[in-house]
């Protein structure tokens, strides 16, 4: 089954985009402080009600071209009143990993505050976190756990990150991977994807694969270069056991035919492969001109249909190997900047992480002139938001949106 324009799934980066999922910055955001926001993942303290407006405007820009928006905390706060839902997702947050340093009382009082929150309540309390000074005064003597820690330290880690709505699940055609997120400060992400995609009434009987629990793997590294053709980042956040473990399960579900394995630099600049290059037609990509002629990919096959051997080729420059993979003469490079200043600064600013709406129709930040403006030369139109605040978690349209249904190429 492919995607139309009701059904979920997308096979490419570029088919017109109808439903995409995005969160609008909340509460999360206002536990950022100077002291926490690098262990968080973001480069500054936005301000948030402008970051607010940003994000408002960015949605606005997706629905005026009939893109339909779904908000991540809507979709959580309704899978909450499924059967099911709040025990599986108050189990994964307050046990395993993620609830590790509660210990017995305070995780006992954690529970049934988090049993007795409305959904819109315990969607708060997910995504926002708890403090501990929150809940002290609520625990008749204290514990010695919350006695020792810090007022602000978190005993539910906030999750200023699911701004990025891209990292924490991928549809791969007709299917959903719930990815696994590589930095402690997010790993919480995709239990709340998790969550959704398993008990929210609108994705029933939709193929789930990969896990949050297994080899790490983030959505930002994930391309669909063209039908059965996938890139996939491997670098600070995608391990190489991650993309193996994908490329075999995309193989096994007959959803890639070959996919390419592309190693990035284990930086901040470049944490994602669409950091660097994301596509803006059916041939072209947008991207960082200082790495284009060091980039390359391994092309990554099955031995024959049906085989669990992977055959991996020889390194190729990335532009070659992935023109051949989709059986093109050229993929078309438009760069970040024409001199490498420049390159590097709208990089740094996400001049590469544009969203295709459609072939030749991308959202970028408005402050990446240079990109910008070269797109359009190319023939791409840009529809230019802010992204001042938004920005200061680095990552740009692309990041910010997770593609729900887009309709193939025809
Ligand atoms: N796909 C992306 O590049 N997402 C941006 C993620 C930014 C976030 N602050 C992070 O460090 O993970």
């Amino acid at each position: 089954m492919v995607a139309n324009a009701t059904t979920p799934g997308a096979d490419s980066e570029v088919g017109r985009l109808r439903s995409v999922l995005l969160h609008r910055p909340g509460n999360e955001l206002r536990r950022l402080t100077p002291r926490n926001n690098d262990r968080l993942l973001f480069d500054g303290i936005p301000w948030v009600s402008r970051a607010q407006d940003e994000h408002d405007a960015f949605a606005a820009a997706l629905r005026e071209r009939d893109v339909e928006v779904l908000y991540l905390t809507d979709l959580v706060t309704e899978a909450l009143e499924v059967a099911g839902a709040r025990e599986a997702v108050v189990e994964t947050t307050l046990t395993g990993p993620s609830g590790f340093d509660l210990g017995d009382t305070l995780r006992t009082y954690l529970r049934s505050m988090f049993e007795d929150a409305t959904p819109e309540g315990l969607t708060q309390l997910l995504t926002a976190g708890v403090r501990n000074d929150e809940v002290r005064s609520g625990l008749n003597r204290g514990t010695l756990v919350t006695t020792l820690l810090p007022d602000d330290a978190f005993l539910v880690d906030p999750l200023p990150n699911l701004l990025f709505t891209r990292d924490s699940s991928v549809w791969l055609r007709d299917r959903v991977a719930i990815t696994s997120l590589a930095m402690p400060a997010r790993r919480r992400e995709s239990q709340l994807t998790e969550l959704v995609y398993h008990f929210h009434p609108r994705f029933a009987g939709i193929a789930r694969m990969h896990g949050h629990q297994l080899e790490h793997v983030e959505g930002g590294d994930v391309l669909l270069l063209g039908p059965g053709v996938i890139a996939v980042g491997v670098g600070e956040r995608t391990t190489p056991a991650g993309a193996e473990r994908l490329a075999r399960q995309a193989f096994a579900a007959g959803l890639a035919t070959t996919v390419l394995a592309v190693p990035i630099a284990q930086e901040r600049a470049t944490m994602h492969l669409d950091t660097v290059c994301t596509m803006v037609d059916v041939d072209k990509v947008v991207m960082y001109p200082n790495i284009a002629d060091t980039l390359v990919a391994y092309a990554v096959t099955r031995r024959d249909p049906g085989s669990e051997d992977l055959v991996v080729a020889p390194p190729e420059p990335f532009l070659v190997a992935a023109a051949k993979a989709m059986q093109i003469d050229t993929l078309h490079r438009i760069d970040t900047g024409l001199d490498p200043v420049t390159a590097e600064r709208e990089q740094w600013d996400d001049g590469n992480n544009t969203l295709a709406l459609a072939p030749r129709l991308a959202v970028a930040y408005e402050r990446n002139d240079g990109t910008n403006a070269r797109l359009e030369e190319a023939g791409i139109e840009v529809i230019r938001i802010a992204g001042s605040e938004l920005g200061s978690g680095r990552g740009g349209p692309r990041c910010m949106s997770c593609p729900v249904i887009r309709e193939p190429l025809g």
